[in-house]
């Protein structure tokens, strides 16, 4: 794994994962954080491959790519939004 922010997505994935076991998540509770993180790992693989693949079209400034980099981390940093969201809807109430 030689992207940082892949790194972090893993270790807060496993984080999440070892409280779910804690707190004894049901299994749609489960299923949620699955699909959350799931989700997270997903979108990131995808921004990765779209700054590669722009780098590997250009190196020169163009606004075209500025657009398809900074939607694509734009689309990381919505859902890792919304995980933060669901991550506290699941399990707030077991504290
Ligand atoms: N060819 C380009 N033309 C215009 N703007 C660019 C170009 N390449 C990068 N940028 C801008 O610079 C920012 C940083 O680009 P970079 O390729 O380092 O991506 P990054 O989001 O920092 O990647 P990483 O996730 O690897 O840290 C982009 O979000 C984009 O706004």
């Amino acid at each position: 794994m030689k992207e940082p922010n892949m790194r972090v997505h893993a270790a807060a994935g496993l984080l999440v994962s070892a409280a779910g076991f804690i707190v004894g998540l049901s299994e749609i509770e489960w299923c949620i954080l699955l699909l959350t993180v799931g989700g997270v790992f997903a979108l990131e693989m995808i921004n990765t491959a779209i700054e590669k693949t722009v780098d590997l079209v250009t190196n020169e400034f163009k606004p075209l790519a500025k657009m398809a980099k900074d939607l694509a981390a734009g689309a990381v940093l919505f859902f890792s939004l919304i995980a933060v969201i669901i991550g506290v809807l699941l399990f707030l109430p077991k504290f």
